[in-house]
């Protein structure tokens, strides 16, 4: 009998029981393991000629979408699997540790992956141009890398190609260009919690710099964007027309850095002619494909098919070879092993302290390896929120937390809150996504401080909450409805209307100390004993510690009588519970009673395009194209049209504040075969439900993994999600997840 587990992991040894029950209970992780098994790498190897590599890279770089198993070519299929293990059904299913085959799984994976990319730099090594000794690192350097990033369609080669970039700027005399470089590459100018660092100019905008800087009337460039849709293609053809005088000095990263800062933070009357002012300074110096890319970076979406998780493990790879070359250790030759370490330490530093020139500066000090120690938690930088997965049923809950101390606390329905006092006594409240939103929330700050004086022990905190719309009179929760008419700036506290009472379900720091390595069930000691509510402000999450389903059941129906969404699960003690920063774990589940019919959570989509309405609808969009966001490609693959769900005032008001953004092309980021009428730009995320995902020969959510896109069933609009970027809609891999996990059962 051969067992799939030793068949797919040599290295890993999973008793047979335990490779079937892998394979039976959780197919997400088949996902891990169908692009990870040795032995796909060892085929990928095979082909031993770099020529063969290269024109395997070609072969798919001609097809329009590739994908990281092309390069992974082994797809096992679940029959050809179950055949090799027998009857899955014959299980011993309580004895498996599921989180702990998840790690080992996600380990072994990153393993794999970092000795490809070892072995695939090795062959690579020589095409990076070697970066000129100059004063200064030019723009153009950049540009060349991201045009190369740009064309490769493969994930592996392009952490190669910028891996090497980095190394080289880490071995020039310009260590400290590598933060600006790597805003640049993310297209920002700065950690996501400072306000007024984000670009995303307007159309109208660039044409009109484009005209003045080169001549040309903005007509003539309009027309031309209209056909190209993109602003970038369109500025470089105008520069090349251009015939150059004389040849002017050119531009540095740094340069080109300042003055985009100085774009962004550039507000008030004579702002827009202070931004054409700069972007023409700059724009009259450009060559090559450096125009592209500036335009691009301006606009806010640079498409260089090269994501922020990707910049990190490009970012300890090279730090990885800097330090191995310092050190003369075997003459720069960095071990797999010694890759996955530093990857880990530079994420879970990230995680913590979200920060690049912190992290580029703490890394150069003490070391890459050494990061996860000296990058930790500071009130007033918010980390990454720790997420949680879905669940059906509480009997999976149950099968989940098997022989494990788990709670369930109540899960409201309002907007997540990360709360920080710092040393001085500023109060400081960041949302989801780490948006600095005090200026939102002035009663909040001023409930806060209240707490603080209340507390005399406590000089700093940061404790995770959900902020919900509140009933003062009758002491009541209420819906996210209402919480989402706030106004969103400029608020005034004497003008609110909507008053929000803060549920907190955890502490991160007490007094300068982090927390996250500690249990739960400590943590929410140190909650109760050091921080009191306030009734109607600020409260503890609702919470039951209990291991049956009628106890379940019945905190779960109480909890929705109480306006909640219903449960939160968690893991309360032992090392599963610790807090995980910016992780979607399995030892959180979220468990929504409105859901458990269908896929057990609801999705969050970008509104892509729009269908124009009939009969009642008339005037109107009657439905709209929505899509998920791929976060390694940065791309918007779309799933689904809907026209379910909508009220007729919800769709007059859609209609309006989509038709200023229609756009005359679809992005060159969107993955399509639908063909609505018109295309939106990117800005609105609806959350809709669904009543499963099937394969679609049309949508095209998770094609790089399946080659068909999934797409969703009847699905319905909820609501507007406010404080969801596109960016931050559901991605293709959790669709990929839940599509597997359904036809699994
Ligand atoms: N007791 C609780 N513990 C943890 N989170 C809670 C709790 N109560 C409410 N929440 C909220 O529930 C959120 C997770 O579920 P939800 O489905 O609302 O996520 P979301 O915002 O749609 O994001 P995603 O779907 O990407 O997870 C948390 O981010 C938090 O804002
Ligand atoms: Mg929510
Ligand atoms: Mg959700």
């Amino acid at each position: 009998m051969i067992h799939c587990g030793s068949l797919l992991f040599p290295n890993l040894h999973l008793s047979r029981n335990l490779s079937r029950k892998l394979f039976s209970r959780s197919v997400s992780y088949y996902n891990s393991f169908i692009m990870s098994g040795q032995q796909s790498l060892n085929r990928f190897f095979s082909v031993k000629k770099p020529e063969s590599v290269n024109s395997t890279s070609k072969k798919l770089m001609s097809h329009k979408r590739t994908s990281e198993t092309d390069y992974f070519p082994l797809k096992r299929t679940k029959n050809s699997i179950t055949a090799e293990c027998g009857d899955l059904n014959l299980l011993d299913s309580k004895k498996v540790d599921y989180s702990e085959l998840e790690n080992k799984i996600v380990d072994s994976k990153n393993l794999v992956e970092a000795e490809s990319l070892l072995e695939l730099e090795s062959r690579y090594h020589s095409d990076t141009p070697v970066l000129p000794q100059s004063q200064e690192i030019f723009y153009s350097s950049l540009t060349n890398i991201f045009e190369r990033l740009e064309q490769e369609p493969a994930r592996l080669k392009n952490l190669a190609i910028a891996s090497e970039f980095f190394l080289q700027i880490l071995q020039s005399n310009h260590k400290r260009t590598l933060v600006e470089v790597i805003y640049l590459m993310i297209n920002r100018l700065g950690p996501d919690y400072e306000l007024d660092l984000e670009l995303g100019l307007g159309e109208t905008l660039l044409v009109k710099a484009i005209a003045e800087g080169t001549g040309r009337t903005p007509q003539k460039i309009r027309s031309e964007l209209h056909k190209l849709g993109d602003i970038g293609l369109v500025a470089q053809n105008s520069r090349s027309r251009q015939p150059t005088m004389f040849k002017s000095k050119p531009l540095t990263i740094h340069t080109v850095f300042e003055n985009l800062t100085k774009i962004a933070k550039s507000s008030g009357n004579a702002s827009q002619a202070r931004k054409i002012g700069l972007i023409n300074q700059m724009l009259t110096t450009c060559e090559g494909t450096e125009a592209k890319f500036l335009m691009r970076s301006l606009e806010g979406k640079l498409r260089i098919n090269f994501g922020e998780k990707s910049v990190l493990v490009a970012l300890s790879k090279a730090f990885c070879e800097y330090e191995h070359e310092l050190s003369d250790k075997n003459k720069g030759h960095v071990s797999p092993q010694e890759l996955v370490d530093a990857e880990e330490a530079t994420k879970k530093a990230f995680s913590q302290i979200p920060n690049y020139e912190i992290i580029v500066g703490e890394a150069l000090k003490y070391g890459i390896s050494n990061l996860a120690t000296h990058c930790t938690l500071k009130p007033g930088i918010p980390l990454k929120p720790m997420l949680a997965k879905p669940t059906k049923s509480i009997t999976e809950v149950l099968d989940h937390f098997h022989g494990q101390e788990f709670t369930c606390e109540y899960k409201y329905d309002g907007e997540r809150a990360q709360l920080h006092v710092q040393q001085d006594g500023t109060v400081k409240i960041y949302s989801r996504n780490s948006e600095d939103m005090s200026q939102r929330y002035p009663d909040l700050i001023d409930v806060v401080s209240q707490i603080k004086s209340q507390c005399s022990g406590v000089s700093t905190l940061i404790l995770d909450c959900e902020c919900v719309a509140w009933d003062s009179e009758k002491g009541k929760i209420l819906p996210f409805q209402v919480l989402s008419t706030r106004k969103r700036k400029d608020v005034n506290a004497e003008d609110i209307k909507v008053q929000v009472c803060l549920f907190a379900f955890d502490i991160l720091l007490l007094n300068g100390e982090s927390l996250l390595e500690l249990p739960l069930k400590e943590r929410r000691k140190i909650l109760h004993e050091n921080v009191r509510p306030i009734e109607g402000k600020f409260q503890f999450a609702e919470a039951m510690d209990a291991d049956n389903v009628a106890e379940i059941q019945h905190f779960l129906d109480q909890s929705v009588k109480d306006s909640c969404e219903g449960l939160m699960v968690k893991m309360l003690d032992g090392d599963k519970s610790h807090y995980e920063p910016s992780k979607r774990s399995v030892n959180w589940l979220k468990l929504k009673k409105d859901y458990l019919e269908g896929v057990g959570d609801s999705l969050d989509l970008a509104v892509v395009g729009g269908y124009i309405g009939k009969g009642k609808r008339t005037g109107w969009y009657g439905g709209f194209l929505l899509a998920c966001y791929n976060e390694d490609s940065g791309e918007y693959e779309t799933c689904c049209k809907i026209g379910t769900g909508f009220s007729e005032e919800m769709l007059q008001t859609l209609s309006a504040t989509l038709k200023p953004t229609v756009i005359k092309q679809p992005k060159p980021f969107y993955v399509y075969d639908a063909s609505p009428d018109v295309w939106f730009e990117p800005t609105l995320v609806f959350e809709v439900l669904t009543a499963d995902l099937s394969l679609s020969p049309v949508y095209k959510a998770g094609i790089n993994f399946f080659g068909k896109g999934v797409s969703l069933r009847f699905p319905r609009f909820i609501r507007i999600r406010n404080d969801k970027s596109p960016e931050q809609a559901t991605s293709s891999d959790q669709i990929v997840e839940l599509y597997q996990k359904q036809a699994h059962v």
